[in-house]
């Protein structure tokens, strides 16, 4: 068993820690307002069947699935049994959410997301870059996933019309949003002296306006992808939520939602992008 240093953490498993970090930046995604389209501490955005304490719950729920996602990963390398041990733990952990949400799909592409990055963590262990981490968590997602559903996802419908990579694609090429998008936004931003708060609602807009949401194109089709990747657009290049002010965020909430469009596949990379984040700090300060 790794354990790590932290203070705070002293004595805690690894897999309880990445865990927690992974909780913690679903809780971090959640509480960030004021986000367009989605649930924060002000509304719940175009979802009416979710709420701020809901997707708070649901991401306490996850803490286990997590737990379990490392242990594995501890014991087995990158390849094909990890992928089918990790997928067998995340459809547990998506049942689980549904139990804590009474069958309200919060998270089930977070779940998919942090769950491979998590496995990327453990295997590589404390201290790791975070590029070398999200590039295991990709090969390990290219691997095939035998007992995958026997349904056809929002995500697989739209994927066939429009031809869109989705959640899968995205991991597969090693999260390039998470890791050349919304990070670097993150980080120029604090680095400008930008408030933490803005920081993270532009790393947000960043990835509204390049990713292809399967969410929003399931919602909206491709005009509501275009609107929202151009409204995020206006934001940035009016110098991004600091400088337009949350008006402007709250503004492009209502147009979202009066178009019934969630950036559900964006809020997830903003959660990876936090956990990774959060990754980076530790291995930075404790060097
Ligand atoms: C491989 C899976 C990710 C399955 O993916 P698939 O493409 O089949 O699609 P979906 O089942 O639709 O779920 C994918 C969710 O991923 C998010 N997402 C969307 N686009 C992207 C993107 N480009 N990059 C990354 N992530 C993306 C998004 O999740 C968020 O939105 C959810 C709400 O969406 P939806 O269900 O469409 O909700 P509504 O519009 O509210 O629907 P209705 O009420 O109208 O029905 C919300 O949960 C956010 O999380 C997509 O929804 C993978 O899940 C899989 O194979 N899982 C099985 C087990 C496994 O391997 N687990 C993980 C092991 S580590
Ligand atoms: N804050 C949020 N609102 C709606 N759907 C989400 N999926 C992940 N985070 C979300």
């Amino acid at each position: 068993m790794i354990l790590i240093t932290e203070s705070k953490s002293k004595g805690i498993p690894y897999s309880e820690r990445l865990a927690e970090l992974a909780v913690d930046a679903l809780k971090e995604e959640a509480l960030l307002t004021p986000k367009p389209g989605l649930v924060d501490q002000e509304s719940s955005g175009a979802h009416s069947d979710m709420s701020i304490g809901l997707m708070l719950r649901s991401a306490e729920a996850l803490q286990s699935t997590f737990a379990e996602m490392a242990e594995v990963s501890f014991r087995h390398p990158a390849g094909r049994v990890l992928r089918e041990k990790l997928a067998e733990v995340g459809r547990r952990g998506e049942n689980n959410m549904l139990l804590a949400t009474g069958g309200i799909n919060t998270h089930k592409g977070a779940i998919w997301a942090l769950g491979l990055l998590i496995a990327g963590a453990a295997i590589h262990g404390p201290m790791s870059p975070i590029q070398i981490i999200a590039e295991t968590a990709g090969s390990i997602a290219r691997y095939p996933d035998r007992f995958g559903p026997g349904f056809e996802t929002n995500g697989a419908k739209v994927r066939n019309r429009y031809g869109v990579p989705g959640a899968a694609g995205e991991a597969q090429m090693g999260f390039p949003h998470v890791i050349a998008k919304a990070l670097p936004v993150l980080w120029n931003a604090r680095r400008d002296g930008i408030p933490e708060t803005e920081a993270r609602l532009d790393a947000l807009l960043m990835l509204i306006a390049n990713l292809d949401d399967t969410c929003i194109l399931h919602r909206g089709g491709m005009e509501g992808l275009l609107l929202a990747k151009e409204g995020a657009l206006n934001i940035l290049r009016a110098g991004g939520s600091s400088k337009a002010g949350h008006d402007s965020m709250r503004k492009l909430d209502r147009e979202f939602v009066s178009h019934n469009i969630s950036p559900g596949g964006s809020a997830d990379l903003l959660a990876a992008a936090l956990f990774l984040d959060r990754l980076h700090v530790l291995s930075t300060r404790f060097k």
